[in-house]
């Protein structure tokens, strides 16, 4: 059986490029090993921590994928079942037992399919268990989202208002406000076109900031720290704007608003072990939000593996609104 992968040509330098990627074909031997499935790709998940992880060129490009399953060695998964997994940009996988998150096919229709990698993948976990573990969000406090109309950040914010809060958000771009309005955020502000961050945020906050969710992480992310109240609580999630910087950042220290306000920061990562076995639970909270219609969804869908990589460097440019994901089959 033949498989196809994108893989790097060499590490990343600024913005990725498409000149960055290639695509090999190669044969797949068909026998599994116990634990094991034999899978094919449905779609494919883009995300911003491709960018950073220092995963070696010649191997397939990381990441999330919906696949179907053409054959089991394991008794969680048959034939026909749809799982996501962590088996990369490649087109048929064999996937061992710890990569595979879970059946995406028992909570999710076909028409829905690409959500599992999105509100009820990885993401989704994030903006679950980051904002709520980690922020402890309160009815009535203000929450601020930076990247707010992302993958992350839009349900941070959906899941915010679900909690009672006051939500601010910023964005790249007056379409992301008007989506990020639609979903129920309070005040929105475009951090490419206002003059000075400081005043944005006062104008959006001016009582100032109990949670913070940073997905972006700089300048932004220290002028929001210097306006949050006493005892506010950081959650860490990304640092998009560092991600293709060839030059070191710099940026206002937070120090003097850490102690006088007597703040907590705390960074995380969604595969750690004080989430990965509570991901069920989020799941299942999720998709009842979404049935309730309490949490809204939106993706932007590139069609066909071989445009993989435009849509990975269209994300890491703003051009998605919601998720960004890659239709395969
Ligand atoms: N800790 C964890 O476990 C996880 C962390 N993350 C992090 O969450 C963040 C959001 O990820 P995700 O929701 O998947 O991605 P998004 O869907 O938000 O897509 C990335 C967005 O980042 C914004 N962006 C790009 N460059 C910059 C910049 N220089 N300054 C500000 N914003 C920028 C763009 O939106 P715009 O037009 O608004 O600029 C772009 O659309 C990332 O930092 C990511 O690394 C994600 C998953 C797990
Ligand atoms: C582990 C990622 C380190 C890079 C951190 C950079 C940015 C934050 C971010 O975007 C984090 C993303 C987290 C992704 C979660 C899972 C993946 O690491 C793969 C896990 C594979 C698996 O265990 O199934």
């Amino acid at each position: 059986m033949k498989t196809k992968y994108l893989t790097k040509t060499k590490a990343f330098e600024g913005l990725p490029k498409l000149s960055d990627f290639k695509i090999v074909e190669e044969d797949i031997e068909e026998n599994l090993a116990d634990g094991e499935i034999l899978t094919e790709v449905v779609c494919i998940s883009v995300d911003p921590f491709i960018r950073v992880y220092p995963f070696p060129p010649g191997i397939p490009v990381i990441g999330f994928q919906v696949a179907k399953v053409l054959a089991s060695k394991n008794e969680k998964y048959q034939k026909g079942n749809l799982v996501m997994h962590f088996g990369g940009w490649k087109t048929i996988c064999k996937v061992a037992d710890s990569s595979c998150w879970y059946r995406v096919d028992n909570v999710l229709s076909k028409e829905d399919i690409t959500q599992g990698v999105g509100v009820l993948g990885m993401p989704g976990m994030t903006a679950y268990f980051g904002f709520l573990d980690l922020c402890q969000p309160k009815e009535g406090e203000t929450v601020m989202v930076n990247g707010c109309a992302g993958a992350v950040g839009s349900l941070v914010g959906q899941i915010a208002k679900i909690k009672g809060c006051k939500v601010v958000g910023c964005c790249g771009s007056d379409e992301k406000i008007a989506f990020a309005k639609s979903l129920g955020f309070d005040e929105v502000f475009n951090y490419k076109t206002e003059k000075s961050w400081p005043e944005a945020i006062k104008r959006c906050a001016p009582n100032g900031i109990d949670c913070f969710f940073d997905n972006v992480g700089g300048q932004l992310a220290s002028d929001i720290i210097n306006q949050m109240n006493t005892k506010g609580r950081i959650a860490c999630c990304g640092s998009i704007s560092s991600y293709n910087s060839k030059t070191p950042m710099q940026g206002d220290i937070v120090q003097p608003a850490m102690v006088s306000k007597q703040l907590k920061m705390e960074g995380f990562v969604i595969n750690e072990d004080r989430f990965k076995p509570r991901h069920p639970e989020g799941v299942k909270q999720m998709s009842q939000w979404i049935k309730e219609g309490k949490i809204k969804v939106r993706e932007t869908v590139t069609e066909g593996f071989e445009n993989t990589p435009k849509a990975f460097i269209g994300m890491l440019s703003g051009d998605n609104i919601g998720k960004a994901v890659v239709r395969v089959n």
